[in-house]
């Protein structure tokens, strides 16, 4: 697939002063679909790597999957019983039966039966399989005496169906499930363990899936305290302990997460330094004096791609392409810039983080599924608003305490509610960002407590 470089979404390509620029501000679906566009660039040329099977589960298939046999591989025997050969009855061959797993010894000739186990491959000649329960055997009166082995049977043994015989009958056709070459599974499909059964049973020892992308996190601010409690204008980092185990729930793999305070030129080295697939910064997007975001994009030679989300919270997020690494200069970097308030940076991170990754690793787009609303959510007269939600008997709640510098509505819920400038009256479908974890079992009055 040929793509072409994603253009920047709004007027001006490079990042420079922010004084005086026009509002740029890009609307919510199209910040997304940027975000997957640029993802869907950066994956182009990415060779996928091929995992063990046991390393794969939980990631998507980069490739079709095609049976690298056939399915069954040979005739094979569907019940336990007797490989029978024309019409009956049938004279027993004495001399073994076929098993699973071992190569048939008997070849069968008309009117010849020979003890056959479910899975074994059958012996050329077979017409059809009888069951042992509907079969009936005969042994000659001088072979009587003889020591009986499970594995041979009396010679002089017939063998009489109790039932009419089908020709083919409980016989698996080599071929049947798909032929070597068939398309089993489609790319994007998840590989879950039904997969890896599948994959395992079509001869695979490996599967092709996409590198995982890797992810380094920048935490911007000089206030930020990693332990204790706030004190004199300081305050703690919930964005560091919060972003790193996101994102691995969301497939990337973290690099690190650096603390980096409000130093512009320790951004700029970590942000032209980083190896990573995407950079995300946390705080300094917006313009005060020390937020560095754009100054940093700007002399690193960035071209920004979203720059504004009409959005709220978290209007000020942006996404930039970092310029090419003279290192490896077919390697797409990206930079996500999160504004510093703590649910801004949720919602900067779910509308283009999250796509740009899914889009990074062959996911496709990710729909929201939708839902009905329980109670009116007001809105934002211009701007779509992030509300986070829990469901409750079909329907989405919002919750309580979901301002820009809060966490405790986010913390309690099971995902975004997408509610369009002017807001949605009660019983409207709205789009959910669902959380990429298991709702808490038990979290019912904890989040009864944020209820609007
Ligand atoms: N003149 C304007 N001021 C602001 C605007 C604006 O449009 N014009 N936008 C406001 C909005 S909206 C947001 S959101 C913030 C975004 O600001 P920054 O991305 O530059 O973030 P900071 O200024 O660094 O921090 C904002 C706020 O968040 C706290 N913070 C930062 N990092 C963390 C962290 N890791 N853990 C917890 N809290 C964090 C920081 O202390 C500030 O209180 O700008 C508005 N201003
Ligand atoms: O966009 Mo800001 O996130 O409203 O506080």
């Amino acid at each position: 697939m040929s793509l072409k470089e994603p253009l920047p979404v709004a007027p001006g390509t490079a990042a420079g002063p922010r004084a005086e620029q026009p509002h740029r501000a890009t609307v919510w679906p199209e910040a997304r679909a940027a975000a997957v566009r640029a993802g869907d660039f950066a994956r182009a040329g990415r060779a996928p790597l091929g995992a063990p099977l046991g390393q794969a589960l939980g990631q998507v298939l980069a490739e079709p999957l095609l049976a690298l046999t056939d399915l069954p591989p040979f005739d094979t025997s569907a019940m336990d019983g007797w490989a029978v050969a024309g019409p009956g009855p049938w004279a027993v061959r004495e001399d073994g039966a076929v098993l699973a797993g071992h190569a048939p010894t008997a070849v069968a000739g008309d009117g010849e039966a020979v003890r056959i186990a479910t899975g074994a491959r059958v012996p050329s000649g077979t017409t059809a399989v009888l069951r042992t329960e509907h079969s009936r055997t005969e042994h000659s009166r001088t072979e009587h005496s003889r020591v009986e082995h499970p594995l041979t049977e009396p010679i002089g043994t017939l063998l009489h169906a109790l039932r009419e015989v089908v020709p083919g009958q409980d016989i698996r056709p080599r071929g049947q499930e798909c032929r070597s070459g068939d398309e089993l599974l489609p790319a994007g499909t998840r590989v879950t363990p039904a997969v890896l059964g599948l994959a395992a049973a079509a001869g695979y020892d490996e599967l092709p899936v996409p590198l995982r992308p890797r992810v380094e996190i920048l935490i911007l601010g000089d206030e930020l305290l990693t332990a204790g409690l706030p004190h004199e204008g300081l305050i703690r980092d919930a964005l560091g302990p919060m972003l790193g185990p996101w994102l691995t729930a969301l497939g990337a793999d973290v690099l690190a997460t650096r603390r980096i305070g409000d130093d512009a030129e320790e951004l700029y080295a970590a942000v032209t330094g980083s190896t990573a697939d995407l950079v995300l910064t946390t705080g300094g997007t917006a313009a005060g004096p020390v937020d560095h975001v754009h100054g940093v994009l700007g002399k690193a030679g960035a071209t920004l791609l979203v720059d504004g989300v009409k959005v709220r919270p978290g209007h000020p997020m942006l996404l930039a392409r970092l310029a090419a690494d003279r290192g490896r200069p077919g390697h797409v970097r990206h930079l996500v810039g999160l504004p510093g308030n703590p649910l801004a940076a949720v919602s900067g991170l779910l509308t283009l983080a999250e796509p740009l990754l899914r889009a990074l690793s062959g996911e496709g787009d990710g729909t929201p599924r939708r839902v009905p609303v329980r109670d009116e959510v007001h809105g934002h007269p211009y701007d779509t608003r992030l509300v986070p939600v829990v469901h409750r008997d079909g329907r989405a709640v919002p919750l309580r305490y979901n301002g820009p510098a809060m966490l405790r509505g986010i913390a309690a819920a099971d995902g975004l509610a997408v509610v369009p400038p002017g807001g949605a009256h009660a019983g409207r479908e709205l789009d959910i960002l669902d959380l990429p974890w298991p709702k808490a079992a038990g979290a019912a009055p904890a989040q009864g407590a944020c209820f609007t």
